[in-house]
Parts: C-alpha cells; sequence; structure tokens
C-alpha cells in the first residue's frame, strides 16, 4: 500500500504534515471571555487559570441571558508558538541528550513510529553522545530474590541500585549535591526505558519452544514485585500448560470475537477479520492473573474508599511481568475477549477470585517495531502533548513549553495542501486509463486527498467515522419549529438505539456512529457510542443577547478537537458531521447570514417544515439575533458565542481538528456549512480539509457552500442533518480515492493514448 516513490514510514496522526503549513499565524487573542454561566445548569466549571477569571461579571439580561459586552482579557503569551516550533508533537525522534537524567530532549516524539520523547536513545547513540559506557559491576547478573522488606517501602522508598559506575554502598556515599545522585547508570536506565518502548503485545510469530522453569521464575518475581495498595499483594498467578485446557479457553475467546466482529461496521470489521487477537495454543504456556479483592484483610490501606486500587495492582503485575519478559526475549498478548465468570468456572477459580488477565507467554521470532494494532491501522499513538495539562487539565504543553490552548494549537497546525502530492495526482490522473477530466469533479477530490495526507495516492479514507453533535437551542422558545425541545433527547436514544436514518445510512457504507451530547438539556444516560461532553443544558435565547459565553463557545469547539482527535487516533481516515438540535437551523441561518452578510430572508429555511406564519416569524426571530448581539466577523468564536449553538461550536472544532490532523471531513447539510464558515474564519486553510457531502434544500447552505467555494457531491434535495447527506456522500469520497491509487496508467495497461 505505499506509493510510487518508495517506501515511507508506517504514517503518524502527523504523518505529511508539510512544514509550510506548520507556521500559520495565530489570529489576534480572541476577545475576553464573559466568565457567566448561560441561563440553566452550566456543566463544566466557567473556568480556566490560563484564561481570564477576573473579568467582572455583567447584570444579566432580561431571561437570564448574559451581557455581549466582553471586559478585558488577561493575554498569556505563547511562548513558541506551535506554528514556530520545530514539530509540535514530534515529527522528528528526539535528538540524544548528553545526559539523559538532566537533559531534557530537544524535539517531542514522532507520534508513532518514533521513541516517545521522554525515553532517552538507544546505548550505542548515548555513548556516542557521550554519556559512560557500563561498568563491568553493572552488566553481573544479580539474583532476583524475593525480600518482603524491599517491598514493603514501595514504590517511592525501594531502594535505588547505586550507579553502576560508583559501587560504593550507598551509607558510605558523601552526600551529594547532585539530586539526580540515585538515578542509575546511562547503560541502565536505557535497558530500563528500552524495555518500556519495545513491549509490545504479541499476537503472531510466537515459536513453540518452552520456556524454561529459570526464566519463568525470573519472570513472574518481578510481577510479585508490583506495588499493591496497602501491600497486600492481591495477584496470583495460575500457569497452564495444559492443551485441553487452552483449547477450551481458546473457544470461549472465538465465540467472544465473533460477537464483537458482528457489531462492527463494515470497513472495520474487514480490518478486523485481519487481526488475530490470542495466541493460546501458539505458544507454549498462558498465565492467567487474578485479583483477590478481599487479600489482607477489613482494613486494607488504601482500599477502603478505593476498592478498584486491588485490580489496579494486579495491572501493575502484569506490566511488570510484561516488561520482564519483553527483556527475556519472551513476548507477551494480553486476551481480552473473554466473559470473565464463563473463564473462572472453565478455569475452575475460586469464586471470590477475579480475572484481570489471560496473557500467552512464549518467545518470539521477532517484536514488531510498532504495537501491532497501529502497523494494522486500527488505531494510532496519541503524541505525549495530547495527554499533558499543566496545572488544569486543557492547559496543554510538554514541560518546558508554553502552555496554549487546544483551539490555539490546533489553527497554529492548519497549514496548506502539500504541493508536490497535489501535483503528482493531477499528473497521475491524466495518466489513468480514461480519457482526461472524465471522473469530473472526483479527480478534484482525489487530487484534494492527496494533497491534505501529503501523500499521491492519499490512503483511503475508510474506516470513517460520523460524529452527530448534539445540544438544544434557547431560541427554541421563539416559536421558530414545528418540534418540541424534548425530540432532541429524543431523537439521540434513536441514534443509540440505531434507529435512525443516520444509523441505517451509516451501516450502509460501513461509517461509525458516535453520538456527542455538547449540550443537550436532558440528563443522557451513560452508554458506548455516546460521548458525554456536556457545557451547558442548551444555549440562551439569542434574541435576547449571546446564545453562549465565549468560554462556553471555546469549551464546545475544543470538544469538537477533541473529538476529531480521538477517532483518528482510533484509527478512522475519514471524519463526517452530524448534527441533532431542534430549532439549529435557525441558529444556521444566523451564523450564515453573519458570516456572508446575506441578509436573514436569504438564508433562513424551512427546516423541518413550517407553515408560511411561522416561517415569516422565524426570519424575523434570526434578524433580530442578529440585531441583538454584537457581530464582529473578525471574531469567529464571538460570532458562534453570539448567535451559534453549542453543536455549530463543537462541529467548527471537529472541522478544525480534522484539517489540523489533515483527515477529510465530509460536511453534511446547513448545520455544518455554517459551522465551516466559523471553521474557515479561524483558519481559511480548514476548508481545504473539507468536502461538502451534499447540497440540502435549505437556503442558507447554498449560500454557505458558495462562500467556502465547496462543490457539493450529491443534490438530492434532502433536509434532514444528522449527517444522512455527508454519509451518501462518502462512497463517493472513497471511490475517489480508489481509483487514484487503483487505476492503472496507460504504460502500465499497454492501452493506447489518443493524440
Ligand atoms: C424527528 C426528527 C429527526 C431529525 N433528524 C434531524 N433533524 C434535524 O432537524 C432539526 C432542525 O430543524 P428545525 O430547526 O426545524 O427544528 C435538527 O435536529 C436537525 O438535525 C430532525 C428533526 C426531527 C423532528
Ligand atoms: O439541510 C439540513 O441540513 C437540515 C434541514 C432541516 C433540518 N435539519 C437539517
Amino acid at each position: 500500500m505505499h506509493p510510487p516513490d518508495g517506501p515511507r514510514s508506517p504514517g503518524g496522526l502527523l504523518d505529511g504534515l508539510p512544514e509550510a503549513g506548520r507556521g500559520a499565524g495565530l489570529r489576534p487573542p480572541p476577545a475576553p471571555p464573559a466568565v457567566r454561566p448561560a441561563p440553566g445548569a452550566t456543566v463544566r466549571p466557567d473556568a480556566r487559570p490560563h484564561r481570564d477569571r477576573t473579568a467582572p461579571d455583567r447584570p444579566a439580561q432580561e431571561g437570564g441571558a448574559p451581557a455581549a459586552e466582553p471586559a478585558a482579557r488577561t493575554v498569556v503569551p505563547l511562548r513558541p508558538t506551535a506554528g514556530e516550533r520545530a514539530a509540535p508533537h514530534g515529527l522528528e525522534p528526539p535528538a540524544p541528550p548528553t545526559d539523559p537524567a538532566t537533559a531534557q530532549p530537544e524535539g517531542p516524539s514522532h507520534p508513532v513510529n518514533a521513541q516517545p520523547a521522554a525515553l532517552p536513545p538507544e546505548p550505542e547513540a548515548a555513548e556516542a553522545a557521550g554519556a559512560a559506557p557500563a561498568s563491568p559491576a553493572a552488566t553481573e547478573e544479580e539474583p532476583v530474590g524475593y525480600d518482603p522488606d524491599e517491598v514493603v517501602a514501595e514504590p517511592a522508598g525501594e531502594p535505588a541500585a547505586e550507579p553502576a559506575a560508583e559501587p560504593a554502598a550507598p551509607h558510605e556515599t558523601a552526600p551529594s549535591a547532585d539530586p539526580a545522585a540515585h538515578a542509575y547508570s546511562d547503560v541502565e536506565r536505557e535497558a530500563v526505558y528500552r524495555a518500556i518502548r519495545e513491549r509490545r503485545d504479541v499476537r503472531v510469530g510466537f515459536r513453540p519452544d518452552p520456556v524454561p522453569d529459570d526464566v519463568l521464575v525470573r519472570v513472574l518475581e518481578a510481577a510479585h514485585h508490583a506495588p499493591s495498595v496497602g501491600f497486600s499483594q492481591p495477584w496470583d498467578f495460575v500457569v497452564i500448560h495444559d492443551r485441553g485446557t487452552r483449547a477450551r479457553v481458546r473457544e470461549l475467546v472465538q465465540r467472544q470475537r465473533e460477537a464483537y466482529a458482528r457489531a462492527l461496521p463494515g470497513a472495520r470489521a474487514r480490518t478486523f477479520s485481519g487481526l488475530k487477537v490470542e495466541a493460546i495454543l501458539d505458544t507454549p504456556l498462558n498465565i492467567v492473573v487474578t485479583v483477590d479483592p478481599t487479600r489482607g484483610g477489613r482494613h486494607t490501606l488504601g482500599r477502603h474508599v478505593q476498592p478498584q486500587t486491588a485490580a489496579y495492582s494486579t495491572a501493575l503485575a502484569v506490566e511488570n511481568l510484561w516488561l520482564a519478559a519483553r527483556a527475556e526475549g519472551l513476548g507477551v498478548g494480553w486476551v481480552s475477549f473473554f466473559s470473565e465468570r464463563e473463564l473462572a468456572r472453565e478455569l475452575d477459580l475460586p469464586p471470590h477470585l477475579e480475572i484481570v488477565a489471560y496473557l500467552c507467554v512464549g518467545y518470539v521470532e521477532e517484536f514488531p517495531p510498532e504495537p501491532e494494532l497501529s502497523l494494522g491501522g486500527w488505531a494510532q499513538r496519541r503524541p505525549l502533548a495530547w495527554a499533558v495539562h499543566w496545572e488544569q487539565y486543557g492547559r496543554r504543553g510538554l514541560p518546558g513549553e508554553e502552555s496554549t490552548s487546544l483551539l490555539e494549537e490546533t489553527i497554529a497546525g492548519i497549514g496548506p495542501l502539500n504541493q508536490r502530492a497535489v501535483e503528482e495526482a493531477r499528473e497521475r490522473q491524466a495518466r489513468m486509463t480514461k480519457p482526461a477530466g472524465s471522473l469530473g469533479v472526483l479527480e478534484d477530490v482525489s487530487v484534494q486527498l492527496a494533497g491534505l495526507a501529503g501523500e499521491c495516492p492519499a490512503p483511503l479514507p475508510e474506516p470513517a467515522a460520523v460524529a452527530v453533535f448534539a445540544a438544544d437551542h434557547g431560541v427554541h422558545a421563539q416559536g421558530v419549529t414545528a418540534w418540541p425541545q424534548e425530540v432532541t433527547t429524543q431523537m439521540v436514544h434513536n441514534f443509540l438505539a440505531g434507529g435512525a436514518v443516520v444509523n441505517a445510512f451509516a451501516a450502509q457504507v460501513g461509517a461509525e456512529v458516535t453520538v456527542v451530547d455538547v449540550g443537550v438539556v436532558d440528563d443522557l444516560p451513560a452508554v458506548p457510542g455516546l460521548l458525554p461532553r456536556k457545557i451547558a443544558r442548551g444555549t440562551a435565547d439569542m434574541t435576547r443577547g449571546p446564545a453562549m459565553t465565549r468560554l462556553q463557545a471555546e469549551y464546545a469547539i475544543e470538544a469538537g478537537i477533541e473529538v476529531a482527535r480521538d477517532l483518528v487516533a482510533a484509527g478512522n481516515r475519514c471524519l463526517l458531521t452530524g448534527d441533532m438540535g431542534i430549532a439549529n437551523t435557525t441558529a444556521s441561518a444566523a451564523l450564515v447570514s453573519a458570516f456572508t452578510g446575506r441578509d436573514a430572508a436569504e438564508v433562513t429555511g424551512r427546516g423541518t417544515g413550517v407553515d408560511d406564519a411561522v416561517y415569516e416569524h422565524k426570519v424575523a426571530v434570526v434578524r433580530a439575533a442578529l440585531e441583538a448581539n454584537r457581530i464582529d466577523v473578525s471574531d469567529p468564536v464571538g460570532v458562534l458565542a453570539a448567535v451559534g449553538g453549542l453543536e455549530h461550536a463543537a462541529l467548527a472544532g471537529f472541522i478544525l481538528g480534522a484539517a489540523f490532523l489533515r483527515v477529510p471531513v465530509v460536511l453534511d447539510g446547513v448545520i455544518a456549512g455554517a459551522a465551516a464558515l466559523a471553521a474557515v474564519a479561524l483558519a481559511p486553510d480548514a476548508r481545504l480539509a473539507c468536502v461538502a457531502g451534499h447540497r440540502s434544500s435549505e437556503p442558507g447552505h447554498s449560500v454557505a457552500l458558495e462562500h467556502l467555494g465547496l462543490r457539493p457531491l450529491v443534490d438530492l434535495d434532502l433536509r434532514l442533518g444528522e449527517g444522512s447527506g455527508a454519509l451518501l456522500a462518502l462512497p463517493l469520497v472513497q471511490s475517489a480515492a480508489r481509483a487514484l491509487r487503483d487505476v492503472a496508467t496507460f504504460e502500465a495497461a499497454g492501452v493506447t493514448q489518443s493524440d
């Protein structure tokens, strides 16, 4: 599946990002957040340390809507901006630090195929960089004996090994000024980090060779030295060689695997069918790791408020076992496709035990350089920078970097198409066995996808995921729709039960449906498939002032960015927009009018279907909302806050997130079009990641598409939303990509070209 110009790296979240795209300037700092909750319960705490918390509250307008005028904002300088950094998420592996004990790696890690940033270099590299080689003492084998006293002081109190280069006993060493005096030698540390880096969940390529008893004891000793809550050591290890037992366990696993496969959307199911999930019979032994949640008696220190810490402790034992196994050259595969009770019965375990892990252990032909699921395209490694927050969740940045908001970082990372890939794609289209231009708009789509991915041909845009952002609208109170507000909640339940149009279309084209609650009035159940990201219980009535506070709009945008990141990290290569929110065509019309300058009457449609009288009223409501708020298109977040919905803001973030990740985003109807106007106002190059799935019959949608310069792929008088139009376009986008990838050239197929 490599492009014709030779092998490439496995392809990370940010691979192919043209450097030109990294330095896009930041917008001027957004105007200050008016830190006030909207009427109704504000669900997210409305403050962050890096945002201005001192902005005085404004008196609420009648109806409780927050005031429009912003107060002064504390601007936190960004040093450097994400765009100025050499590689915000580490396109390069880190340069070897000269002293890994103290030096910070220069550059963050490659998101997929390099060492994590915190991990020092290979031993050779460390030595080449001037690190001291190991003394012979360091390589002498220590007997691995079990000393309970050692472990009582876990984990911080465990005696640190003396640096190998200075073999003096700790009590003889003069107090050192160096706080890292107890660090291991470079070589020892590298060995620790190497085991962590190269540990793999192995499922293929096991050898039948038996595992010698002494090796197995060492590995189990390592597991047994794990930290545990209240030093309860709640684990046990059942070592299984018996082939009959393993064959029966494998049958249980097979059944679960089949049930899981049946629940997968098409594209996922295809990838999954090629994935191995267990090596129960391929390995010479299996180890069942159990937890006894009662071990240690009634008063186990630390467990009484957090009973789950017993299982956590046992998981730590599994990790110790796994790392030790890696050092011994043993592969370990953790099988989780089983019903715990079924397996416990099969293994005749005492009923008070629970199973934490079922491990397949054996020597391997090789350790894959990356997780098998990453190499197989199932999921990708999240960059460390996504996971590190300073002082408060949401303030991101790696140590040594200035923290930045997700929105600022995302905007700064959105760039133009990769021109080399664009030209290669155009040139290839001209050589494909078809008359030039005969695939019409699909040729442009294929070129866009190549430019976006930075490689020609682009990866196929599958698997694909539609995110349906759901929220309610204060403007519903103005009587702009025939449907009661509770239909938003009811439809969310319908989506989750698989009964809506979005589900039917997604099933047809093999896409996954994720519903995101960013602002539904009602409480929603915690169920798989629903992401709870409620920012507020609906917006305020925009005819009386801003629909949201600025901070709520920012939170919603960031929620959308996060959803895009998560879906892409989970292996999706194409995102689709979806929406649900009774009355959201009214907010869409206001946004389209605000961003395009067109009159309310030109951009307001009948939504779910309203009669002439309600339609006239709806136009007047849109106009009133635009008059009640200060509209400044140079401040897109402010516009979203004024007349948008929480789902519009989240969709804008979702589009920005896709553009940042250089993954195509197929837009649905008027709600997505309105959100895309905001996204493109924030980052003009975000448009390059967008494919207009269809043209809805809402007039505001055509206006938005025209303003965005996007040509819709499907035009079928749809006016539903939910993601329906985007899903219908998905096979077209995928076909465009596949044609560029698979169609032979005239030279290759021996077909004569026209003169
Ligand atoms: C049963 C039902 C299912 C829907 N699915 C999408 N929408 C669409 O219609 C709503 C917007 O239209 P308006 O602004 O006229 O209220 C949104 O929820 C949108 O997703 C639906 C609407 C209804 C009633
Ligand atoms: O065209 C749309 O996107 C649309 C129309 C009506 C209701 N919801 C969405």
